[in-house]
């Protein structure tokens, strides 16, 4: 598995002033990549710009070294994008969220495989129940079943340890290092401390602090 986002020279105002300017960032196989600073600093706006879903913005972005635009369908089609709300329907089951997400990204598996994700993302028994009646850590875990559901090489994730408790933190940590460890890579924005994960790539926003480093975490 080999692949390249590629962002160079990004940049992006909102209310006459820039959020980040002249932003260059690469995230490949085995890249975990985390996008770091204060609130409002323009995470959320960064990973939408890089997936797609925002469109004003000055600089480039490319896939497999290819221009996004000519680049896009392919870059879908390797793309798992949690947003920073669970994005559950919240009219359908569990079950029926996943049969619903698993239809529209065109990927085909068993009500068995549905059943035993739930079960890995601990909703073992909650499966026929509602979204709407489920709490906001159930809800999450809804979302996060999706990782295990279907096998998309790039994970761009927004805050994706929201609202889940101590068991669902450590498991989801595991299923990130599983994800790069395969040769997958997973782009985040998290607050919460990433250090029990090893080398982690950092992108900096926020005033004076545009820009990549590299964290290592021994
Ligand atoms: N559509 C928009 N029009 C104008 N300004 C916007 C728009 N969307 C976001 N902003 C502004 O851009 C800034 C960055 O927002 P963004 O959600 O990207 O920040 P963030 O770093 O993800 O914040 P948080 O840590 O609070 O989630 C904020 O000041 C926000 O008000």
């Amino acid at each position: 598995m080999s692949f390249r986002l590629t962002a160079r020279n990004l940049s992006c105002e909102r209310d006459g002033r820039y959020l980040f300017e002249g932003l260059d960032l690469n995230v490949g196989s085995g890249d975990l990549v985390r996008v770091e600073g204060p609130n409002g600093s323009g995470k959320t706006t960064l990973l939408k710009i890089l997936c797609g879903q925002l469109g004003d913005y000055e600089g480039e972005i490319f896939w497999n070294e290819q221009p996004m635009r000519r680049a896009r369908g392919l870059f879908l089609a390797n793309l798992l994008y949690m947003g920073h709300t669970p994005g559950v329907k919240a009219g359908l089951t569990a079950l029926e969220n996943l049969a619903w997400y698993q239809a529209l990204v065109g990927e085909k598996s068993s009500e068995a495989r549905r059943f035993k994700v739930l079960e890995e993302v601990g909703l073992a028994g909650f499966e026929d129940v509602p979204a709407a009646q489920l709490s906001a850590g159930q809800q999450r875990r809804i979302a996060l079943a999706r990782l295990a559901l279907i096998e998309r090489p790039l994970w761009v994730l927004d805050e994706p340890f929201t609202a889940i408790d101590r068991h669902g933190v450590a498991a989801l940590e595991q299923r990130l290092l599983a994800q790069v460890k395969r040769g997958g890579s997973v782009l985040l924005t998290t607050h919460h401390d990433l250090a029990p994960l090893g080398r982690i790539k950092s992108i900096a926003l926020g005033p004076g602090a545009s820009g990549e480093r590299h964290v290592h975490h021994e």
